[in-house]
């Protein structure tokens, strides 16, 4: 049995405290996140006259297809087109599909947008008018709705638009976006398309913007806030192919696309206007990182060579906070549709600096902190080159630091109490990715699994004890397409029609969800103790939260004894529990969810912990 006796004594909880890690890792933002159904939609950064320039494209009857570099591209940022010819004589239907993000889902009343460029470079003499045909169907052919898109021959690029809504359901996501039309109206002729999108209702229905069951679920979890873009996907593989503000903001047509960090073209579509619209929509604040001159080729961009990242820096913070009647980057944002500033109080430089300690500290933190902390002096900046609390001298001395560590069970419980043993000499932490990544054994994981998921909790409670210095925690890498996965485990598990909420998810959401604003200091505790505890207090609502880890197999008894005598006698608790090795997985996604109970709440609470848990009980005064 654990005694726990608790004081009024504590410290508050930073309300900044449990957020979300994202970058576009796992098709996590293109294909996932972002809401576009349709996968290589304007042929970014391919070769022309490839096999894989027309990835997720196929004919549709006997026209050919191919991906060109278009003669008169629809701007210098969309160079390729699609190249659609149709022989003369042709009767038949013709046209072209796509099968999006690996499927595409088809959702009874969901009202979806599409809109394709096109032109024919060389119009017939007599101009020819006719319409599309443009359709969700399954990959057998099954049309479950379509829209009739009018069109006319013209050497220049026209861009169409329509809508069609689904009357049906359909469990399988192996559907496709098709563009057709009657053979003997084009035929002879080729036709260019490129930016040909098409989008399902989004969340809080922003045009351009993000799936609706991934943003639900994210909400749940009541984020503070939404470290983005990266991660290592800010950095490139050079210099050149880096996350670059500039290139993901205005109109699409004017969007280069660059090719990610993690094996997949980045369309750029969720751009930094995008994320920041919908970071104020979820109620979370940006913790926004700029590129800081190192490259995952592991190449710095030399001190001579700094200027042109710190003005790309400036000028991606006033695109945030910049007041747009003065500031030429302000006024993009504003003419995007957001006049005042986003809320922005962190900016991260750089990601994972302690691959490149010596650049960092040679030049390139000072570079950056110096000129940003004069041009913004209200921001906080947080530096990347630590992954312990024994942080390396850099100059000037940062305030806050971004530590990640991906380790097994055993690290996560014995480390519970790694960040008591920290000196409070005002430096601020952000453990800003943190997982189990393998079972003790070694073993890698492709879920979460219990063991690690309540392993991570037992070290979570660390945060909540010392969030007198730990002022951010984020889980990482957040979500994974279930078709496209370059890094197991992850938060969430999705498809183009379900979302996996892993055993991690559950710890983290409760871990939110109960936050509270407020830190009661209690029995002091040993990291060999197989029980950890962590007391919060929402103080408006007078509600305390007893969070009980137990990450033995076998169950312990905890007895509180509290410093009043609560007016209400029963308590509502939450538990996240399961027996050893237990994963919520595609084929078995529900296998550990949380619980509620009742118990009797009064100064003393005893509560029997089950083996493998974590438990919030939530006491009234
Ligand atoms: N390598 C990990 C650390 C880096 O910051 C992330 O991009 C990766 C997982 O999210």
């Amino acid at each position: 049995t654990f005694d726990v006796t608790f004081s009024t004594a504590g410290h508050d909880v930073p309300p900044t405290l449990y957020g979300l890690m994202f970058e576009d890792i796992n098709q996590s933002g293109d294909g996932g996140l972002y809401a576009e159904l349709i996968q290589n939609r304007a042929f970014q950064t391919v070769t022309p006259g490839t096999s894989a320039a027309l990835t997720a494209w196929a004919a549709l009857g006997s026209a050919k297809i191919s991906v060109v570099k278009s003669s008169s591209p629809v701007s210098s940022a969309l160079p390729n087109a699609l190249s659609f010819a149709v022989a003369s004589g042709t009767t038949s239907t013709v046209g072209f599909t796509n099968s999006g993000y690996f499927g595409i889902p088809v959702t009874a009343g969901w009202t979806y947008t599409g809109s394709f460029y096109y032109r024919t470079p060389s119009p017939p003499a007599t101009k020819v008018s006719g319409s599309f045909t443009a359709d969700l169907r399954s990959t057998g052919g099954t049309v479950f709705t379509s829209a009739t898109v009018p069109f006319t021959t013209s050497s220049t690029w026209q861009q169409a638009t329509f809508t069609f809504t689904a009357s049906s359901t359909q469990t399988s996501v192996e559907n496709l976006f098709a563009l057709s039309v009657g053979g003997s109206t084009v035929s002879g002729l080729t036709i260019e398309f490129t930016l040909i999108s098409l989008f399902p209702p989004t969340f809080n229905g922003r045009e351009n913007g993000f799936r609706m069951d991934l943003s639900e679920t994210l909400l749940d979890m009541k984020p503070a806030f939404f470290r983005f873009p990266g991660g290592n996907n800010l950095e490139g593989e050079t210099a050149a192919d880096r996350w670059a503000w500039e290139n993901t903001v205005g109109d699409l047509v004017d969007r280069p696309g660059r090719v990610g960090d993690w094996g997949y073209i980045n369309t750029d579509g969720l751009g930094l206007y995008e994320y920041l619209q919908w970071i104020e929509d979820m109620g979370m604040e940006p913790i926004m990182a700029v590129y800081a001159g190192y490259s995952l080729n592991g190449a710095s961009v030399a001190s001579s060579g700094m200027q042109t990242y710190i003005t790309e820096a400036i000028n991606q913070i006033n695109f945030v906070i910049g007041d747009a009647s003065t500031n030429a980057q302000a006024a993009i944002r504003a003419s995007m549709g957001h006049a005042d500033p986003f809320t922005l109080n962190y900016i991260e430089i750089g990601n994972e600096d302690f691959f490149s300690p010596t650049t960092y500290a040679d030049y390139r933190w000072a570079d950056l902190y110096n000129a940003l902390h004069a041009e913004f002096p209200q921001l906080h900046y947080i530096a990347t080159s630590a992954t312990s609390g024994n942080v390396p001298t850099l100059s000037p001395t940062p305030t806050y630091w971004d530590l990640h560590i991906y380790s097994n069970p055993n690290f996560f419980i014995n480390g519970a109490f790694n960040f008591d043993i920290l000196s409070r000499n005002g430096l601020q932490f952000f453990q800003g990715e943190y997982a189990t990544t393998t079972e003790n054994s070694g073993a890698a994981l492709t879920y979460p699994f219990i063991d690690g998921s309540i392993a991570e909790a037992a070290y979570m409670a660390g945060f909540d004890r010392n969030s007198d210095i730990v002022f951010a925690a984020s889980y990482a890498p957040l979500l994974n397409h279930v078709s496209s996965t370059q890094w197991t485990p992850d938060l969430i598990t999705f498809s183009p029609n379900t979302v996996i909420r892993s055993t991690s998810y559950y710890v983290q959401q409760l871990y939110s969800l109960y936050k509270g604003d407020f830190y009661l200091q209690s029995t002091t505790n040993t990291a060999s103790s197989p029980v950890q505890w962590s007391i919060t207090r929402d103080t408006s609502a007078g509600q305390y939260f007893l969070k009980v880890i137990n990450t033995a197999t076998s169950a312990n008894t905890v007895v509180f004894t509290l410093p009043f005598t609560p007016s209400h006698t029963t308590g509502t608790g939450t538990i996240l529990t399961a027996p050893s090795g237990t994963q919520n997985t595609p084929t078995s996604p529900n296998a550990a969810v949380p619980s509620t109970f009742s118990f009797t709440a009064g100064k003393t609470i005893t509560y029997n912990a089950p083996g493998l848990s974590l438990s919030v009980l939530v006491v009234t005064e």
